[in-house]
């Protein structure tokens, strides 16, 4: 293991270890954690213990460490855009605007759809990659906590920081090959908001988003902790836009016998009947009550191969969109028209009910995509 403190850990870490390990995780999200995929960074006492300090490469003698020879994961930090590569050649890019995904390449191939019209100067929420959506889903409900918010809430455009790397090496699919695993951890506090923001949702919360670059999956995990004496409530998404080569050659499967919310059709109630979705019109669905631990798989309608298969942690619905011609049209940030073609969002959330966190509890959720490159 190997740990690379890129900043002092803020006011965020300095609460979160203030309430220790003693939270309970709410019965919504009580899932098991899996350390190797959705280990959080708040949950590493030593990414952010004062002895990280101690742990920095340089200063360790080279005879220690059995991976001190293997080539090692690269980052960059530059105009608040990281960059993390693998040795073995895949990336991943996250503008701290948002702490957005705009970037994940496997195979030499960009994975994510980024519209060309997409705001990359923080004055929009990015268009494209995988926008975080916190504390809202969709357009804020009256009369509700979140009521003056905008739509999707103001995770996707905040400022977030960089709070440091971590990477592991792993047994690789070949018995004597090693795999290495970046993960970059962001924060969000309360504190951090715009005046607006703060004003609109008063929580004193905290937010650690990690997102882990293997060689063959991006996950992306968020842990919100409740550090205030309020309980609030929350929703959560993952906002992803997929990358495709042409939206008549995808199916989405894994949702058969599934309710969903059609919000097209003034969010009626439906069950899904296809194995198989095709997408071939406007489609904005959220579906419900998935396990978890099932892949929704984008999977070719040529051959059935599947080119991306997403499961998830603690994340029960899934919003399938597609904005199609006429909606693609009218959204300034999205471009060419045509792009539509070219992405299917599958974005894993908890957005049908409400996650209520007490002063002092923790949840946390994530996904794991699995790209066929
Ligand atoms: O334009 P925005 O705010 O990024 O939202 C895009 C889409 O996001 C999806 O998650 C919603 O289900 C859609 O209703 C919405 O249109």
């Amino acid at each position: 293991m190997s740990y690379t403190q890129c900043r002092s850990p803020g006011a965020l870490v300095a609460r979160q270890n203030k309430t220790g390990g003693a939270d309970k995780i709410p019965r919504a999200s009580n899932v098991k954690h899996q350390a190797s995929l959705f280990s959080l960074s708040t949950f590493n006492p030593i990414l952010f213990s004062p002895f990280s300090y101690t742990m920095d490469r340089s200063n360790k003698p080279s005879a220690i460490g059995v991976g001190a020879s293997l080539p090692q994961p690269t980052l960059s930090i530059k105009d608040n855009i990281i960059e993390a590569s693998l040795p073995t050649g895949q990336s991943v890019t996250v503008h701290l605007y948002g702490a957005t995904v705009t970037s994940w390449k496997t195979g030499g191939q960009e994975q994510l759809f980024v519209s060309e019209k997409a705001h990359l100067d923080g004055s929009k929420p990015i268009r494209g990659g995988i926008p975080l959506v916190f504390p809202v889903f969709g357009p804020p409900p009256q009369n509700h906590a979140t009521s003056t918010l905008p739509q999707h809430g103001f995770a996707r455009n905040s400022n977030w920081e960089f709070l440091g790397k971590s990477s592991s090496e792993a047994p690789g699919r070949d018995s004597d090959q090693t795999d290495l695993t970046v993960k970059l951890d962001f924060g969000l506090s309360h504190s951090m908001l715009t005046d607006e923001f703060r004003a609109a949702w008063p929580y004193e919360f905290g937010l650690v988003y990690s997102v882990t670059l293997t060689t063959d999956t991006l996950e992306t995990a968020l842990q919100v902790r409740n550090e205030g004496q309020q309980n609030f409530d929350f929703q959560v998404l993952m906002h992803t836009y997929l990358s495709i080569a042409d939206i008549s050659d995808i199916r989405v499967k894994g949702l058969e016998s599934k309710t969903y919310i059609d919000k097209t059709l003034q969010a009626t109630s439906h069950t899904e009947s296809s194995p198989a979705l095709a997408i071939t019109q406007e489609t904005d669905r959220v579906y419900q009550q998935l396990a978890p631990a099932v892949p929704i798989v984008v999977a070719s309608a040529k051959d059935d191969q599947s080119l991306f298969s997403i499961t998830r942690e603690g994340l029960t619905d899934v919003v399938v969109w597609n904005p199609w011609i006429e909606k693609a049209k009218g959204m300034a940030d999205f471009g060419p028209d045509e792009a539509y073609k070219n992405m299917i969002c599958v974005e894993a959330g908890s957005v049908s009910g409400w996650q209520t966190l007490e002063a002092g509890e923790a949840w946390e959720g994530g996904q794991s995509i699995k790209s066929r490159l």
